[in-house]
């Protein structure tokens, strides 16, 4: 682009600035509920909402109860749900096998879901870290503690097809190997899952900011070591192109920037280069600085919230995944 402008007095930016009309016609970009993924955690009971102390004003949901916010979600004009498991400790194996179980709890939420309230959209998590008692996204190999490639993703494909068989409408790889886009794309065309699509976490950093989200999985006592193995170094920027482009050469039909905020430069080259469907993760890190500065009386929580959901819109993103979903939306909608 190439602005073109008169000297001063003739250009005066703020003209279009003077009043609401004026501001309302030249704004650039727009939020709608219809830009959220509500990603919610589940556990096990009846009945139960059980708040995350690391992110006020989010709760782990029994599945009766995900199926209510579901229910909410789509009221609100939320066009999906993203769906994290709070596995029992005495699920967690070196083998990880509950995360191909139908009945696990993210297959038995799929499934009460889609029964319920079949027009929203539901994404599952592809990933052994609820189920990893080593805490990892992938197999942790007992020699040298190295979380293994390729048999991870043989596992990944067993817990994807789990979740499409359960009624996923989209599958959310969170687990960074190596290859596993084709794997899974070729199994669920395999398997008669045309139209279940995939959203890859291709550009997935090593981050701080997830720390509230392992406290909500249960996952941060498990944990041992990072995952500088297989998310990216913060310090990378180009890798992330050539991630994106990789997993778009492998069929994923949407593609993800995460941690949110700090990764924004990201989301606008992935945006510019690729011009694929593109959604940042605004984290549990993230939620938790704005929300607990809003309950400390430090931030104006409604509008921090907004400001930082326009600035993925204006950073070039289709959509973003928010744990502010519901209030956000509630908001834009009144
Ligand atoms: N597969 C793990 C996973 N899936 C989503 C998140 C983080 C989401 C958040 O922080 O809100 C993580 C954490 C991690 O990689 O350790």
């Amino acid at each position: 682009m190439q602005p073109v402008q008169a000297p001063f007095p003739a250009t005066r930016f703020r003209r279009t600035r003077a009043t609401p009309a004026l501001r309302a016609l030249t704004q650039e970009n727009a939020l709608s509920p219809a830009d959220f993924i509500w990603p919610v955690f589940v556990r096990d009971g009846t009945d139960v909402m059980e708040e995350i102390p690391s992110m006020p004003g989010v709760h782990r949901r029994s599945v009766d109860r995900v199926v209510e916010a579901a229910r909410e979600a789509s009221d609100l004009g939320i066009p999906a749900i993203c769906l994290f498991p709070y596995t029992d400790p005495s699920l967690k194996t070196k083998d990880c096998a509950e995360a191909w179980n139908p009945e696990n709890l993210s297959n038995r939420a799929t499934r009460a879901i889609k029964d319920a309230v079949p027009e929203i959209a539901v994404m599952t998590d592809v990933a052994l870290d609820p189920y990893n008692i080593d805490g990892q996204d992938g197999f942790v190999r007992d020699s040298d503690g190295y979380v293994v490639n390729d048999e991870t993703v043989e596992a990944l494909v067993k817990q994807a097809l789990s979740q499409a068989a359960a009624g996923a409408d989209i599958i959310g790889p969170s687990d960074m190997m190596d290859g596993r886009i084709g794997a899974l794309r070729a199994a669920l065309e395999a398997e008669g899952h045309h139209n279940v699509a995939l959203l890859s976490y291709a550009a997935k950093y090593a981050s701080a900011f997830y720390g509230p989200f392992r406290d909500a999985v249960g996952a941060s006592g498990a944990l041992k070591g990072d995952k500088t193995t297989y998310q990216m170094n913060p310090a990378n920027g180009d890798e992330a192109m050539r991630l994106v482009a990789r997993d778009l050469s492998e069929g994923a039909d949407m593609v993800m920037v995460k941690p949110g905020m700090p990764y924004l430069d990201i989301c606008r080259r992935a945006k510019d280069a690729f011009g694929a469907p593109t959604y940042a993760y605004q984290v549990s890190g993230e939620y938790a600085m704005l929300a607990g500065a809003a309950r400390n009386g430090w931030l104006d929580g409604e509008r921090v919230m907004m400001e930082s959901l326009m600035a993925f819109k204006r950073a070039g993103c289709d959509g973003v995944l928010t744990y502010f979903a519901p209030e956000a939306a509630r908001l834009l909608n009144a």
